[in-house]
Order: structure tokens, then C-alpha cells, then sequence
């Protein structure tokens, strides 16, 4: 979408109400023309004799989805000009809007969302559909509300749920907006216009209050309440994103206005959206939304203009935690799904392990009780292949055993129909080794879901060189409709997320072998944005796990794994990690981590096993470089992914990290952050680590290539190379 797009339009009807509608498809987003076509629409019914009260809507049933976003990297490269501050706020919506001399009502359907919302809320009145979206998502682009939004919303519904909506990102649907004061009325999509309609010329008729959003008063606190709701806000926000400034500015924000006036929060809110539209975490949180729209864009599959087929019945092989996670993704999603496991008693697990599922929605309050017995519904068991004669699509979830999965393809060759999809949620294994016994090749693919798989937001998509562009378009569609993000890579061991991240842990055990300590490394790891350490996270995979994956990769890549003796010495003494309440923590019975001394003795033994020595200047490192030892090695097997073409282009890997990996999307992901620090860097100081510390730092050739040009290494892959 191109910020130069977009208008707006005047009908006056015979009852002189002039309908402005904003038409910049598909979302209504306001460009500049948008935004400049609006002042003149308004300005020009404002004069006209024949119009008394206007409607603001959108058209193709969407309000607006708020500022073009894809204008803010053009104003942050200086290809275009930003207006001055408070053009929006002050000039269009306070001045021309809100000040007028005629009633303005915004007629909501769709969405309203960020700017959209804002312009809403500038109207003397809103009507909404009961299944609008109204809400505030500045701060995940790293911004705050600039077109008014921090000072008319907590005036409509008070600061503390404003400061909820706003902090949160999360928006309200028409109906709750009813009964929070966000709106004026609910219609129906057919009837939302007319009833816009009759509102404003009630307004006019002084038969429903004419009401300015920025000077309304009855719905805020007092001041001393108010400053106290905004400190606790202060405080949790600290606690939440310790990182993140823009939270904090949004609060300061809010409070001028509560304090000083609504003007004078115009002002504060205007300059501050100035500034922090040039933040490096607005540049990464903008280019995150981009790509992880991008994902479902794959050259040569989503360009033929197949349609996706409909998919009515999933069936699951394997009850486990795996394959019980993805029979609850699809049955929240209105798929019926048929579970087959081996025997009755794994199946009644399965089928116990789905229903715990559903009922901790229950239990916090995020699903009736109603809903759960009729989702259960979708869910049936079976011991045999027979249910499976008209399935559209199995996820096979069994054990990693390779024979298994050929014998088990085999088998679904026989008994599903020729259209069914035929995919493994495998994370390791070769998928052309799993098909190896099965003559349909085309329709055999990988969905990899990560634990717990009903959370979790990402799925990897694997094509292997024979799946075909419609069962990848079909999965495509699965994975939207259960509301993931899927991303398609190629076939390789640990595909995008695993393979990536392998040298995660290693770094992390080849630090804490020459003395660098534990606890030490997780709490930088953590400060930098991660959910979690490596150590802490190794403990929550479970050390079995992380053994068997980490066997793979040095069966595949020995030249470039570090093999530490630390966890297979913890695991022979029964420490296996959170399940077994012992790893590199302790944890106590509600599961609450603290650290262990005793863990010195595995390192010291590990450390004799590898015959190396504790290296001083490493004992001394700066948290700064304890993230750049363990992370550059990251990227290194990143550069190495995108040079191989298992994944299509770089912006899938830096979705593939922070969703697969948890890696903070503020950073922009893994490629995104790397070119932040550059390729020269990066391969300078995997050098300097390689001659200290062995081959597991040596820079691949296309980290090299890229620093000897200077060029980042989000350059696009040549498609002769790519494996897609
Ligand atoms: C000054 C102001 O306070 C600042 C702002 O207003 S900042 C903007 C605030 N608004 C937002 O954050 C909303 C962002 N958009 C969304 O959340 C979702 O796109 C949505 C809920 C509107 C629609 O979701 P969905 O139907 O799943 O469609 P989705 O694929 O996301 O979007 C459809 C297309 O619209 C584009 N789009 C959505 N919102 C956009 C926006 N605000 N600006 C520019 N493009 C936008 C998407 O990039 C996508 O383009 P593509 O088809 O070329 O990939």
C-alpha cells in the first residue's frame, strides 16, 4: 500500500446529512492523502449551506484500520515529509472536527483502530456494529496514539481502562465499546449508516447531548486517584518491558493532559509521536508487522492463483503433548478431528490431555462452559485407520523414530483418499526420508507446531522439493484459520526455528566451561529481551530433549557443535530439569526456579572431560558480551539457513525467531537486529572468538561474503539457490 493512495468522498442525502466516506482499501488505512482529503471533505460540508450534520464512515464495511503504516518507513528515510506536529490532532480532528459548528457522528463497522479510532473519537457521537474492533494498538509499533487517542479515550472510558486498552494493544468489539462509553449506540451493518444518520440530526436538534471527547470530564478520576492508577501503570509497565520507553511516554503522555488540560496532552501526545516514530523500536516493531504479513507471500506457490481447498476433517496421529496441542488448535478452530493412538489407554490420555486443554480456558474465564462441551464434540478417538477414509488432512505426531514415520506413511497411503494431505509435525527428521515408502510424494509436508501447540503462535510449514504449491497454499490456510503465523521453509535438519538455534545452548555451555557463570548468563540473556535463558530453558524442555535434538545436530554439523558433557552428566543423576524438580535450578513445589550450587561439580567434571581450562578475561565479561557470544553464533547459523534457501527470504527468519524462539520483537528479530549491529562487526568478532575458541565461532562464507562487501545480510537470496 503507497502512502500517496487513498481519498475520501461527500454525498449529501435529502435530509442535509453529509456522508464522508474514507476509501483507501483494504483496510481504509489514513495516508496523507487520506488525511489531507478528509480535512477538505470536512471543511467543504462545513460550508456547504445543504448539509447539516455529517456521518463519517468507511467504506467495504471498515471504518479504518488507523495511519498507513507503510508511510512511517518513508518518513523515517526522509523519501517523504512528515507534516509538522499536531497537523492530525490539532488542525484536522480538534479544530476542524470537534470545534465545528455542525455535528459530526462516526458510523463504526469493521474496525477502528489506532488513527481510525481516534478519528472516531474526535465525532460528537459513534454508533458501532456489535462486531467492530475499536481499539488503540500504537505501542506494538513502538509509538503512542499521535492523532488524539491519549487524550479523548481515558475521557470516554476512564484512565484506567484506557490505559488497559492502550498498554495492551487489545481492542474492545461494538459492544462492550457500548457499555465502557466508547460508543453511543450498537446497529446493525445494514442499519448503522441510517441510524449515524438520525443521530446527528437528533444532535442538531439538541435531542442528544453534543458531546466533545476532549473535554469531557465526568468519566475521569480525581486527580489524586488518577496520578496513583497512572504510577501503579508506571511501575508494572517497569516491571513488564523493562525495555521499552514508549510505554512510559504514553503514561506521561496521559497524565499532562489529566493535569494540565487536553490541550496542552494535544501537544505533549503530538511531540512525543514525533520522536518516537524515529525510535529504533518503532523501526523494528513496524518492520516485524510487515514481515510477518510477508509470510503467507511465496514467490512461485501463493503467485499461481490456487485457492485453497476446503478441509473439513483433520485426523491426529499421537496423543501426546504434541499431537493433544494440535487436536486443541483445530478443534478451537471448528475442525473435527479424529485422534488415534496405538491403544485405549494412550487414546484416553489423549483425549484427557485435550479436555485439560480446554478446560484451563475455562478456568480463566476465557471459554463458557457451553462452548467447552460443544469444541469437545469435535473431537473423536479412534484405535484404527478405518475413521480415516475421509479425512482431508492427518498430522502424524508420533515418536521420533524414523521407521516408524515410513511404516506409518505407508499405511495413510492406503486408507486416506487421494486428495488427503499427508504431513508430519516431525522437528528433526528428513521428510524425504520419512516418505521415503510412499509413492505420493507431492502431497507429503511438515507442520511443525511448537509446545505447547495450542499457544504457541508460529508454524513451520516444510516443503520438500516434491510437496505441491496447492498443499502448501491448503496449509497455508489451515494455519491462518487456527490462527498461527506459518512460515514455509525447506527441508533440512531442525528446519528454520531448531536448526537456527542450536548454538543457543551451545555457546552458552562452551561460556560456562571456561567460567562464566550460569545464573549469570541467563540473567543477561533475559535482560536482552529473551523470555527465558538458555539454561533456564534447557530445564524446561527437559534435558532427554535436549540430548536428542542436540545428538542430531552433531551428527549433521560435527565440525561446528560443541559437545559439553554438562547435561548428560546431570541427567545420569536423575537431574533432568523441571520435571524432575532438579536441572541447573532447583525448583520448589509451585515450580518456582532458584539457583543451585551443587551444579559446580558437573561443570567442574564436564570441564575436566573436555580438558578445558577457566579463561580469566571471560569471568569478566560484560552482559553485552555474554549476549553477543551467544547470539552472534546464532546468526552465524542464520546467514547459513538463508544461504542454503531454506527459507524464502531473511524477514521469515527474524518471525521464525521471535516466534518460534521468543527472541523480543522490539529487536526486530534475529537478521533484523544483526544488520542493526552490521555484518563487518558481526564477522570481526566471530573471528577474534573462532582463533580463541575453536571452529564453533568461525564465520560461514556468506557472513564473510556480506562483511567484505558491507553489505547486510538481509539482502534477498538468489532464487537459483533457494531450496523452496
Ligand atoms: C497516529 C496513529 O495513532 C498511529 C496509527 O494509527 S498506527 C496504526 C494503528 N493500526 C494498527 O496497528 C492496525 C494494524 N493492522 C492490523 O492490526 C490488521 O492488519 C487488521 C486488524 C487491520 C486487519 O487484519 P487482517 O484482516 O488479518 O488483515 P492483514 O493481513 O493484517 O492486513 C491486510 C492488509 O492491510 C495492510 N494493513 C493493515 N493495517 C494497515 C495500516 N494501518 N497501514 C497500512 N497497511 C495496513 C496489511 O499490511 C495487509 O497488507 P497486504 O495484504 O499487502 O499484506
Amino acid at each position: 500500500m503507497s502512502s500517496s493512495k487513498g481519498r475520501t468522498t461527500l454525498d449529501v442525502g435529502a435530509d442535509g446529512v453529509g456522508i464522508v466516506t474514507i476509501i483507501n482499501p483494504p483496510v481504509n488505512s489514513l495516508s496523507f492523502d487520506v488525511l489531507n482529503s478528509l480535512k477538505d471533505t470536512c471543511e467543504q460540508a462545513l460550508r456547504r449551506d445543504d448539509v447539516k450534520a455529517i456521518v463519517i464512515t468507511g467504506a467495504q464495511g471498515k471504518f479504518s484500520g488507523g495511519f498507513d503504516i507503510s508511510a512511517f518507513g518513508k518518513i523515517q528515510d526522509k523519501s517523504i515529509q512528515a507534516p509538522k506536529p499536531g497537523f492530525v490532532s490539532l488542525e484536522i480532528l480538534s479544530d476542524v472536527v470537534a470545534a465545528a459548528t455542525k455535528p459530526f457522528v462516526a458510523a463504526v463497522d469493521g474496525l477502528a483502530l489506532g488513527g481510525g479510532l481516534e478519528v472516531a473519537m474526535a465525532c460528537h457521537a459513534r454508533i458501532s456494529t456489535p462486531n467492530a474492533q475499536l481499539g488503540l494498538p500504537e505501542l506494538q509499533l513502538g509509538i503512542i496514539p499521535g492523532f488524539g487517542g491519549t487524550q479523548a479515550l481515558p475521557r470516554l472510558v476512564g484512565i484506567a481502562k484506557a490505559l488497559e486498552m492502550m498498554l495492551t494493544s487489545k481492542p474492545v468489539k461494538g459492544e462492550e465499546a457500548l457499555s465502557l462509553g466508547l460508543v453511543d449506540a450498537v446497529a446493525s451493518p445494514a442499519e448503522l449508516v441510517n441510524t449515524a444518520r438520525r443521530w446527528a440530526l437528533d444532535i442538531l436538534e439538541r435531542k442528544r447531548p453534543w458531546v466533545i471527547s476532549y473535554y469531557k470530564t465526568d468519566k475521569l478520576e480525581s486527580l489524586g486517584e488518577a496520578r496513583e492508577i497512572l504510577n501503579f501503570a508506571r511501575v508494572q509497565t517497569r516491571k513488564r518491558a523493562p525495555n521499552l520507553k514508549h510505554p512510559l511516554v504514553c503514561i506521561d503522555v496521559i497524565e499532562e493532559g489529566i493535569v494540565s488540560g487536553s490541550r496542552a496532552g494535544l501537544w505533549k501526545e503530538a511531540e512525543a509521536f514525533q520522536i518516537l516514530l524515529e525510535s529504533d523500536t518503532c523501526k523494528s516493531l513496524v518492520h516485524f508487522f510487515f514481515a510477518q504479513r510477508g509470510t503467507t507471500k511465496v514467490p512461485g506457490v501463493t503467485d499461481l492463483g490456487l485457492k485453497p481447498r476446503k478441509i473439513n476433517k483433520v485426523a491426529i496421529l499421537g496423543g501426546g503433548l504434541m499431537g493433544s496441542g494440535i487436536a486443541t488448535a483445530l478443534i478451537l478452530s471448528n475442525y473435527t478431528v479424529i485422534l488415534k493412538e496405538v491403544n485405549d489407554k494412550f487414546l484416553q490420555a489423549g483425549i484427557g490431555r485435550v479436555k485439560g486443554n480446554l478446560q484451563s480456558r475455562v478456568k480463566k474465564g476465557q471459554m463458557s462452559t457451553e462452548k467447552f462441551e460443544k469444541t469437545l464434540t469435535l473431537l473423536k478417538g479412534s484405535l484404527d485407520y478405518e475413521s480415516f477414509r475421509d479425512v482431508d488432512m492427518v498430522i502424524e505426531a508420533v515418536i521420533e523414530n524414523v521407521s516408524l514415520k515410513q511404516q506409518i506413511f505407508s499405511d495413510l497411503e492406503k486408507y486416506c483418499p487421494p486428495h488427503c494431505i499427508l504431513a508430519s509435525n516431525t522437528s528433526t527428521i528428513d521428510l524425504d526420508l520419512i516418505g521415503e515408502r510412499t509413492k505420493s510424494q507431492d502431497r507429503i509436508i511438515g507442520a511443525h507446531f511448537f509446545s505447547p501447540a495450542h499457544v504457541m503462535p508460529l508454524l513451520e510449514i516444510v516443503r520438500t522439493q516434491k510437496t505441491s504449491p496447492q498443499v502448501i497454499i491448503d496449509l497455508l490456510d489451515v494455519g491462518k484459520k487456527i490462527k498461527k503465523t506459518p512460515v514455509v521453509v525447506g527441508n533440512c535438519t531442525g528446519f528454520a526455528v531448531n536448526r537456527m538455534f542450536f548454538p543457543y545452548t551451545q555457546a552458552a555451555l562452551l561460556l560456562v566451561e571456561r567460567g562464566v557463570d550460569v545464573y549469570q548468563i541467563d540473567r543477561a540473556i533475559t535482560k536482552f529481551g529473551m523470555p527465558m535463558g538458555p539454561f533456564r530453558l534447557c530445564d524446561l524442555v527437559g534435558f532427554g530433549v535436549a540430548i536428542a535434538t542436540g545428538g542430531q545436530f552433531v551428527l549433521n554439523f560435527p565440525e561446528r557443535t560443541y559437545k559439553s558433557m554438562i547435561i548428560p552428566l546431570m541427567q545420569e543423576d536423575k537431574r533432568a530439569g523441571e520435571t524432575t524438580r532438579k536441572g541447573f535450578y532447583v525448583y520448589d513445589e509451585k515450580r518456582k526456579a532458584s539457583p543451585d550450587p551443587e551444579i559446580k561439580k558437573y561443570i567442574e567434571k564436564s570441564r575436566e572431560i573436555s580438558g578445558v581450562t577457566i579463561d580469566p578475561k571471560l569471568t569478566k565479561l560484560s552482559d553485552k558480551d555474554i549476549v553477543e557470544m551467544i547470539f552472534l553464533p546464532v546468526v552465524n547459523e542464520t546467514c547459513r539457513v538463508l544461504a542454503e534457501g531454506i527459507a524464502v527470504k531473511a524477514a521469515d527468519l527474524d518471525i521464525s525467531a521471535v516466534m518460534g524462539m521468543g527472541f523480543p520483537p522490539y529487536r526486530g528479530g534475529i537478521v533484523f537486529w544483526a544488520d542493526s549491529l552490521g555484518s563487518k562487526y558481526i564477522c570481526s568478532r566471530l573471528e577474534e572468538w573462532s582463533n580463541l575458541y575453536g571452529g564453533f565461532f568461525k564465520p560461514c562464507s556468506y557472513l564473510a561474503e556480506r562483511a567484505a562487501k558491507g553489505a547486510p545480510l538481509s539482502l534477498t537470496v538468489d532464487p537459483t539457490k533457494s531450496r523452496l
